[in-house]
């Protein structure tokens, strides 16, 4: 899809496209969907970026708490959705020793616990070493802190996501 055919869309298309774009969030498509034509993918990014920076924490929360686990009990029972199964795959998740396993379930609980939301990172971005490496580091963060690192990665996420459905093309200039 290039963007003009982006914008081209019905309203419905738009959401089964880009539903999923911020993981069981079609509310950020549905959102931003007044704001087409979209000049590009960056645009379309930009746009998505705001609608979350402007909520509320609670639905900041919201956002994070929609996430899955890495390598957690959804990923166990293959019921990842087709973009997260990608995303965990490539991170190499699913190679992770039983004690790598075991030391990211706990820190899973223990992040959970602490701050009320899952630990959120862009897995396409960060090979397992990195993953184990930052959710342990990241649970010594404040939960304000954590909040906005995990938006942060929602929206490298979504950027990623979207990179893989709009052709990036200049050509049309
Ligand atoms: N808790 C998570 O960080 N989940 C995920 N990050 C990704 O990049 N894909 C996921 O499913």
């Amino acid at each position: 899809l290039n963007i003009s055919l982006v914008n081209e869309l019905n309203y419905e298309d738009f959401i089964s496209r880009f539903g999923n774009v911020v993981e069981h969030c079609s509310i950020c498509a549905a959102a931003i969907w007044r704001n087409r034509p979209f000049r590009d993918v960056r645009h379309l990014h930009q746009e998505i970026c705001s609608f979350l920076d402007l909520l509320p924490d609670t639905g900041k929360e919201g956002v994070l708490r929609l996430h899955p686990d890495l390598a957690g009990r959804l990923a166990e029972l293959g019921s990842l959705t087709q973009e997260s199964t990608a995303e965990q795959k490539a991170a190499g998740l699913d190679t992770m020793t039983p004690g790598e396993k075991q030391l990211l379930r706990e820190t899973n609980i223990k992040y959970r616990e602490k701050f009320g939301f899952p630990f959120v990172i862009c897995a396409r971005q960060n090979k397992k070493e990195a993953i184990l490496k930052g959710i342990v580091e990241r649970l010594e963060h404040s939960a304000a802190e954590e909040l906005n690192i995990g938006i942060e990665e929602v929206k490298k996420i979504c950027l990623l996501r979207l990179l893989s459905i709009v052709i990036d093309d200049k050509s049309h200039m």
